[in-house]
């Protein structure tokens, strides 16, 4: 892509229905005013963009033309009625036949021949096709003639459009059976668009075997005052045309003929303005000019045969409505207000001030469909997420859909103004979470203006009641789970329940990746803004530490993930969000909610001072030294037991900052760490210098010479002979500390070594645990060794091993297992193979 296609692309992207000044491009893309003007010119030249006004200049993306856009209204009032005729005339087959109910003169001619210079431009007729119409009135009482007339044009090879008008002067009967003719679309290559003045008796078309697309147009003064002001320029632009002169006109009267209230029929509207122009005509036919008002310093004037383009309309309507004016100084007050700290109640104070002045300009009809609509949406897109609920007062929504009108009107016909999008950053400051779920909203009823500030207008409206209650929540929590549903239902019965937006829900799919997890919490965040208090993640499945990681990259936030999460446990999250209580509690709660979940908030192992015991005799035994330890020691210290092969993918994964706390690690093998870390093999205490060095790190630790003591002649009495006995639960002692030493004295034979007596104190209790835990346990191992793997000495190992294992497991039944050989080896190999 090379610059100027960027800037394109940038401008389509942020601004794609805005109208925006050289600076603003520049502003966008980062380039300098005059770089980025040689551009837009060329981009103008290439077609892509169009150039308006002067002083300054306005560039807009250049739309595709649509045949709909010389409907005034288009994007306004019709918009939904061109929708439908869009779905009519793209459907497959040939169409759907399409019926057009509107009082006299609401351009239910200029909507057919809009469809048919649509169908054109789609391709869907070439340029031959033709656009007939029948009126019905013509046709009275002769019925059979009428239905000759359709039918000969259905024979005749011909494509195009046949518009039948006054569909409601023909009896019901007879209405009935144009409708079937109307199937012959399906057939011949004629497409059938129906007119009617009033409503047709709804069984007419009830039982019509054919789907019939219909629209209903409405009158004139029911359409907003925008498009009526549109209208009058039109009107009198065509006069202008007609007699050759200027017209001038005052902008009161301008709008006063937009506003003529009994006026429904857009013809009325043109005969009226007809007239107007004919009096003043006959009143002074010589003047070059034709002044249909008195003279007014803003008149404006008409000139003949310029072709009356949307911005001078658009002028039209803004200079008429003072909507300029009006709009900059709201935003200015709004501004202020929100700076300076004062509640939403105040800003809602100042919208509604200036939706009192338009309201008369928006017809009652439009505004209840409206208020109707963003009433259904506010439900779907805020209510039934996020537990957010809204009064129940018609009132309200008038005026939240008033405030919508208003955007659109300033949107329509205001160019966007540097000091416009300052408002949505401040709303965003000021009420982010409120902000969050109002675009929640837009994205479902405006998301093309997404990024248009006018849109935010509304906001206060909207959201005055409830945003206190919805900024109350200082945490950013977030569910994430696998499934199309699983998150966003679990995160729908919370925030109902609880009644306010504590969770955003991320439904992921199966095959996602850590990436994709960590960019939808990476975009939340930063569309939350910085939460004073946390992050709150519960998730479904996937490792805990890796999460903790990655999100503590996208934020510096203090972070609580949790997985395995259920709808109980995030309920009992959201009641705690809501109680306010520190991150701290949360997190400390969500650690007892069952042993499937893991929870962590911190970087590392743990955010205390702890020691780490693990013993290879099973974590049977680290748990015994560990409440030995906890009884003995100060609470300050954090014990943590941990499986011995665990300890070692610890060490092997993970650097020194994960165990930063980590004071001393305690276990029953020689363990080698290159971390820094003091280990100490326990058996090796009963060396002086070893207990004297353990007895060091307490101290350190901030223990007493007392409890560290203790300490040391306990660990002794628990490793004693005595110990053991103490330990064994089912077996009889003696018995299985004499088959311990049986095996031992073994090894020492095979190998010609003699062992120290501590080494032999730690085989007799690992020996003995051992046989317990294969008595009692109940799985299987099936794990074999990898033949190929073992080293001839390894091998030799296993093989006799299994040999002197065989008495044991015969007189116990019980069978050892290859994980447990294993662990032997580990524990002996440095003592047996001493030679080499
Ligand atoms: N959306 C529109 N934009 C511009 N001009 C329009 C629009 N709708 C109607 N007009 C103009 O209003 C006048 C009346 O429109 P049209 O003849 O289409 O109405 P109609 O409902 O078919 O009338 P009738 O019921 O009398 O047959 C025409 O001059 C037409 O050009």
């Amino acid at each position: 892509m090379n610059a100027i296609e960027k800037l394109y692309a940038a401008i389509a992207q942020q601004f794609p229905d805005e109208r925006i000044t050289t600076k603003q491009a520049a502003d966008t893309v980062g380039l300098t005013r005059g770089v980025t003007s040689s551009y837009l010119s060329k981009l103008e030249k290439q077609g892509k963009l169009l150039k308006t006004g002067s002083r300054p200049v306005y560039w807009q993306i250049k739309r595709d033309e649509s045949a709909f856009d010389e409907l005034i209204g288009f994007r306004g009032s019709l918009r939904e009625d061109i929708n439908h005729a869009i779905e009519a005339i793209v459907y497959p087959g040939h169409g759907l036949p399409i019926l057009i109910i509107g009082a006299h003169g609401t351009g239910k001619l200029s909507l057919a021949q809009g469809i048919f210079k649509e169908a054109i431009q789609r391709g869907i007729f070439t340029q031959e096709a033709v656009f007939k119409i029948i009126d019905c009135g013509k046709y009275k009482n002769k019925f059979n003639l009428l239905q000759r007339e359709v039918q000969s044009i259905g024979k005749k090879e011909q494509a195009g459009f046949l518009y039948i008008k006054n569909l409601q002067v023909l009896h019901s009967e007879k209405q009935h059976e144009l409708f079937m003719l109307a199937n012959q679309q399906e057939k011949t290559n004629i497409r059938f668009i129906f007119s009617a003045i009033t409503d047709l008796n709804n069984t007419n078309y009830i039982d019509f075997n054919c789907a019939l697309v219909q629209i209903r147009l409405s009158l004139l003064n029911e359409r907003p005052l925008d498009e009526r002001i549109t209208f009058v320029g039109l009107f009198l632009q065509r006069q202008a045309n007609k007699i050759g002169k200027d017209i001038v006109i005052s902008p009161r009267l301008l709008i006063k003929l937009a506003k003529f209230t009994n006026v429904g029929s857009i013809s009325e509207l043109n005969n009226r303005i007809q007239l107007l122009c004919a009096e003043a005509y006959a009143k002074a036919p010589n003047i070059k000019q034709l002044v249909i008002s008195k003279a007014d310093e803003n008149a404006i004037c008409i000139t003949p045969n310029r072709e009356l383009l949307e911005t001078r309309i658009t002028s039209l309507v803004t200079s008429a409505l003072q909507l300029g004016p009006t709009a900059t100084n709201l935003l200015k007050e709004l501004s202020e207000s929100l700076l300076a700290g004062e509640t939403i109640t105040e800003q809602n104070f100042l919208v509604l001030k200036v939706l009192n002045q338009v309201d008369t300009t928006v017809s009652e009809s439009l505004l209840t469909a409206l208020s109707q609509t963003i009433r259904q949406s506010s439900q779907e897109a805020i209510t039934h997420q996020y537990g957010v609920t809204f009064q129940d007062d018609d009132n309200f929504w008038r005026y939240v859909a008033l405030a919508f009108v208003f955007a659109s009107l300033c949107g329509d016909n205001l160019p966007i103004t540097e000091s416009v999008p300052k408002l949505q950053v401040e709303i965003k400051k000021r009420y982010p979470r409120s902000h969050y779920l109002f675009k929640q909203l837009l994205n479902k009823i405006a998301p093309q203006n997404i990024k248009s500030a006018y849109y935010y207008l509304p906001f206060f409206v909207l959201m005055v009641q409830c945003s206190e209650k919805i900024e109350s929540v200082h945490y950013n929590a977030i569910l994430l789970t696998h499934g199309e549903h699983t998150a966003s239902s679990i995160q729908q019965v919370v925030n109902t329940l609880c009644g306010n937006y504590f969770f955003e829900a991320f439904d992921m799919p199966i095959d996602v990746s850590i990436n994709r997890i960590n960019a939808y919490v990476r975009d939340y965040l930063v569309d939350q803004g910085s939460s004073p208090k946390g992050n709150i993640i519960l998730f479904d499945m996937g490792s805990l530490r890796e999460m903790f990681r990655e999100i503590k990259k996208v934020s510096d936030q203090e972070l609580l993930v949790v997985n395995n999460v259920t709808t109980s446990m995030a309920l009992d999250i959201g009641l705690r969000i809501q109680r306010n209580e520190l991150f701290q509690s949360i997190a400390d709660a969500s650690q007892k909610y069952s042993s499937t979940t893991d929870t962590q908030y911190y970087e590392g192992l743990s955010n205390r001072k702890n020691i780490i015991v693990s013993c290879m005799s099973g974590v049977g035994l680290s748990e015994e030294l560990k409440k030995l330890i906890e009884e003995t020691l100060s609470l300050s210290l954090e014990v943590i037991a941990i499986d011995y092969k665990h300890l070692h993918a610890l060490l092997k994964n993970n650097d020194r900052q994960f165990f930063s706390n980590t004071q001393l690690i305690l276990t029953t093998t020689d363990v080698s760490g290159d971390m820094g870390i003091d280990i100490i093999n326990i058996y090796n205490i009963f060396d002086k210098s070893v207990s004297l060095k353990l007895e060091t790190i307490l101290l350190q630790t901030g223990e007493t010479q007392k409890s560290s003591n203790l300490l040391i002649e306990r660990l002794l009495r628990f490793l004693s002979i005595e110990g053991i006995r103490g330990r064994l639960q089912i077996l009889n002692p003696d018995v299985v500390i004499q088959e311990s030493q049986d095996i031992v004295s073994h090894y020492e034979n095979f190998y010609n070594v003699k062992f120290e007596p501590r080494l032999k104190l730690n085989l007799y209790m690992h020996l003995s645990l051992m046989i317990e835990r294969m008595l009692v346990s109940t799985t299987v191992s099936e794990n074999s060794f990898q033949e190929a793997s073992l080293t001839p000495r390894k091998k030799d190992f296993i093989s006799l091993s299994k040999g002197i294992f065989q008495p044991v497991e015969q007189k116990f039944n019980i069978k050892v297992q290859n994980y447990e050989i294993e662990l032997l080896y580990q524990l002996l190999k440095d003592f047996i193979f001493i030679d080499k």
